[in-house]
């Protein structure tokens, strides 16, 4: 089959480096410039593999620094393919982490412009938008909407990620079971080994966590730093409950404030 245009023989990650414009950021008060990772000296992301993977706290950032990445990429806050506009944002009173793009720079090598930015939140949106536009184009609409929740999210992920791009992917197991994380896990995987796409995607899944040779980055209020699954407190956590259910969730229930592993 003939490669497209768009298409480089070049093995992810295409997108290479984000750095901060210190005077930018100087510009901007409240969120999403008051994240405290986000120092003018200190915030700087380097990918090395086709696949990274950012983990942490709720509340840490992970949703706003995908936005941001996404949108400096060209993608919509609410998510959807290139030019996608699923969501009225008009009328909207609430600030995304799109904003925080006016204050990054990215490094590419090549600027890939094919990809798709995955939100659980916005799936359905997205998914009614792209039906409404094939209709309205004389298309045939996808109709993802007519399978579960999960069956729907996994039938999308095969056959967007099989074209060569930049994906973002913002909590993608959200309704995925156990088995159905193992299918997306083997589709990233699939694309770790062959490094014709890239990846950016943030979860609280110690399975998706797990990918074999992924970039795994833990985001605390001090910044993002390498990781390895095992010594996250997300497998710690799993693989104290496995090892005895019993006594980690008396233990849990007893000592709120103190986890048991
Ligand atoms: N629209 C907003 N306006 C003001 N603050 C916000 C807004 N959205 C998020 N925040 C704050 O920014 C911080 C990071 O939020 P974000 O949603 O990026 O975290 P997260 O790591 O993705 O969390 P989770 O794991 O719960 O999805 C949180 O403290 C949150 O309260």
């Amino acid at each position: 089959m003939a490669r497209r245009r768009s298409d480089t023989s070049l093995p992810a990650p295409f997108l290479q480096r984000l750095r901060v414009r210190p005077e930018k950021l100087a510009e901007h008060a409240g969120y999403p410039f008051d994240l405290p990772w986000l120092g003018p000296e200190s915030f700087e992301l380097q990918f090395t593999q086709p696949v990274t993977i950012i983990f942490g706290e709720n509340g840490t950032g992970k949703s706003t620094l995908i936005e941001a990445i996404a949108s400096l990429s060209g993608y919509d806050e609410a998510g959807g393919g290139k030019g996608y506009r699923p969501v009225d944002h008009s009328g909207a009173l609430d600030k995304s982490g799109a904003g925080l793009a006016e204050v990054l720079r990215a490094s590419w090598l090549p600027k890939i412009t094919d990809g798709w930015f995955f939100k659980a939140e916005s799936f359905f949106s997205v998914a009614r938008y792209q039906d409404e536009m094939a209709i309205r184009y004389g298309g045939m609409a996808p109709d993802y909407l007519s399978w579960s929740h999960g069956e729907g999210f996994l039938r999308f992920f095969e056959e967007r990620m099989s074209r060569q791009g930049i994906y973002f992917m913002d909590e993608p197991e959200s309704a995925l079971s156990p088995t159905r994380q193992l299918e997306l896990l083997r589709i990233l995987h699939g694309i770790q080994q062959a490094a014709t796409s890239q990846v950016i995607l943030a979860t609280h899944s110690p399975i998706l966590m797990a990918l074999p040779g992924a970039q795994l980055l833990e985001i605390t209020r001090h910044g993002l730093a390498e990781s390895h699954y095992r010594q996250s407190a997300h497998f710690k956590l799993y693989q104290s409950f496995t090892t005895d259910p019993e006594e980690f969730i008396k233990e849990a229930l007893a000592h709120p404030d103190d986890l048991p592993f």
